[in-house]
């Protein structure tokens, strides 16, 4: 029986939550996210830049008068090797994450504090309110007891931040990857965006897009062909078993390939072709309850985050495709967009995905 070997379902910056069974520190959440974020930046919905390599967009300015935060995409050798922490130590990546973690605390901090300032008027709250309210609400209720510290707080704020706007900013990246790679099936998209939306509304909403079924399915053939976090969580067998002949002992570290997986010919026809026809009438979900389509993982720690995540992801890149109309850049064609992906936990486009938008009328 698999069990997941790390409690990482809090905040990566935050050691004390991170302890595995034996108290010691986990360091499997240390890779330190890219901040990207589709839609985070402004009103409208729309990113304000629709780059898939965040290293090359200017960082975040949050609102906040605090110094903007920068994330830096790394992986500690430690992530997958947790007898090499001393490399991370030598390359500096030890000192990076800490920074980083100080800098993310204080910028939570003020959040906090904002939230907390008495003296915060009405017409600033948040309608109707945010997370931060809420979470403040429930510690209150519950008299301040140690079971929900405002590092507690700071560790969802974290995870709902990181875990839940990499991944979909990256997923949007795929699939528009995908589709300007297949012509065929952007038009098909785009039409039945259109034709359900027509010219007046201006915009898809959330109850439109359960009528997407297209969409849908390209959605989910870009999460079988790339699935953001493509070894999952890591786990760790608690017993002796045996798989396929191969016999595994208890406490062996497990990666699952969500990838390979999603690739496995034994399981899709044609696995490499993109062809989200294959889920349009098909009962394949990605809810974990069909194990050749996990993008969100299955079981116990199942990513928690996959209603929002779809419906974010459907959304924006609904509506992506319903304004604009989308072209290689001067110079460029779509035989040159390539599938390389950027070393990390989450797999992200290497190479930035350049698009020209054209307003659709
Ligand atoms: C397209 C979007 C997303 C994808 C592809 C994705 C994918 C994943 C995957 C593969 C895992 C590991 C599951 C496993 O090992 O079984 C995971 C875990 C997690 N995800 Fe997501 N996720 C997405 C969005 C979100 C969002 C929006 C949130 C929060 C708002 C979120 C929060 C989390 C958390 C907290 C975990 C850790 C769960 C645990 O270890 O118990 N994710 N996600």
């Amino acid at each position: 029986m698999l069990v997941p070997k790390f409690n990482r379902s809090l905040n990566l910056g935050l050691p004390k939550l991170n302890e595995d069974r034996s108290g010691n520190i986990v360091h499997a959440g240390h890779a330190v996210f890219r901040w990207f974020a589709v839609g985070l930046d402004g009103d409208s919905g729309f990113p304000t830049s629709f780059q898939s390599e965040p290293s090359s967009v200017e960082p975040v300015e949050h609102k906040r008068g605090v110094k903007p935060l920068v994330l830096v995409n790394n992986n500690l050798a430690e992530d997958y090797f947790p007898f090499m922490g001393w490399i991370d130590k030598l390359t500096g990546m030890m000192q990076r994450l800490q920074n980083n973690f100080q800098e993310f605390d204080r910028f939570y901090q003020e959040l906090i504090n904002e939230h907390l300032d008495p003296n915060r008027t009405k017409s600033e709250l948040p309608q109707p309110e945010d997370i931060i309210d809420i979470l403040l609400q429930i510690r209150k209720d519950r008299g301040f007891k140690v079971d929900l510290t405002l590092d507690h707080i700071k560790a969802v704020l974290m995870n709902v931040f990181v875990a839940g706007t990499d991944t979909r900013a990256a997923t949007v990246v795929w699939a528009m990857t995908y589709l300007m790679k297949n012509p065929r099936a952007m038009k098909k998209v785009q039409q039945e965006i259109r034709s359900l939306i027509g010219g007046n509304k201006g915009f898809v909403n959330e109850d439109d897009v359960q009528e997407l079924h297209y969409l849908k399915a390209v959605v989910k053939e870009t999460m079988r062909l790339q699935p953001t976090v493509p070894l999952l969580v890591p786990r760790e067998t608690i017993e002796k078993c045996v798989i396929d002949g191969y016999e595994i002992p208890a406490k062996t570290l497990v990666f699952v390939n969500a990838w390979a997986i999603g690739r496995d010919p034994e399981a899709w026809e044609n696995p490499e072709e993109f062809y989200p026809e294959r889920f349009v009438d098909s009962f394949i979900d990605f809810k974990g309850q069909h194990f050749e389509l996990i993008p969100f993982g299955a079981g116990r720690r199942i990513c928690p985050g996959l209603n929002m995540g779809i419906a974010t992801v459907d959304l924006a890149l609904a509506n992506l495709l319903y304004k604009f109309d989308w072209e290689m850049p001067p110079g460029m064609k779509s035989q040159d967009l390539d599938f390389d992906v950027l070393p990390g936990i989450t797999m992200h486009k290497k190479n930035a995905l350049s698009l020209l938008a054209k307003y659709h009328e």
